[in-house]
């Protein structure tokens, strides 16, 4: 399975988007599943770019949205771990637009998922997400790291 951590960003925006906490979950992941993480400047880019990663599977789109569902640490965990064992190829995790995501965006999305009610500003959701994917992989393989506290 190969993850995408994906943002729909401005290029000038990028130098200080999670900066080396994000690069550092990142690397993190990668000793578990192939990581990559990919910028977009609009929505619309990016949504092409989800629809052109069909394989075998449809790439799974896990949209974040402070209006979306809520999940634990676990019940994230055990989502990743589903789309593992079910053999997904690519799960795409995506920070939106400054303005929220569009009607078509979020009728795209296999799941929307928030952070919690409070809004973020975007650089720190793309370090929390990455953390929270690192989180879940660790709850997967039993690691120390997620002591549930
Ligand atoms: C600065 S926020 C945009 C907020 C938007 N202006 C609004 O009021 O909904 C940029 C992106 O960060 C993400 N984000 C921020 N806070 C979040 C939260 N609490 N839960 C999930 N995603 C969040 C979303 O993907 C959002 O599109």
């Amino acid at each position: 399975m190969k993850i995408t951590l994906a943002a729909v960003l401005s290029t000038r925006s990028l130098p200080e988007a999670g900066g080396r906490w994000f690069d550092d979950y990142v690397s993190r992941i990668a000793r578990y599943t192939p990581c990559e993480s990919q910028a977009f400047e609009s929505e619309k880019a990016l949504l092409e770019w989800i629809e052109r990663q069909q394989g075998r599977t449809r790439a799974y789109a896990i949209l974040f949205d402070s209006r979306g569902r809520q999940y634990s640490s676990e019940e994230f965990a055990g989502q990743v771990g589903r789309l593992r064992d079910e053999g997904t190829q690519r799960v795409v995790f995506a920070i939106g637009p400054a303005d929220g995501w569009s009607a078509a965006a979020k009728q795209r999305a296999d799941l929307l998922l928030s952070l919690g009610l409070m809004t973020l500003p975007h650089q720190l959701a793309r370090v929390v997400v990455a953390e929270q994917v690192y989180r879940a992989f660790t709850i997967l393989a039993g690691h120390p790291y997620h002591s549930g506290h």
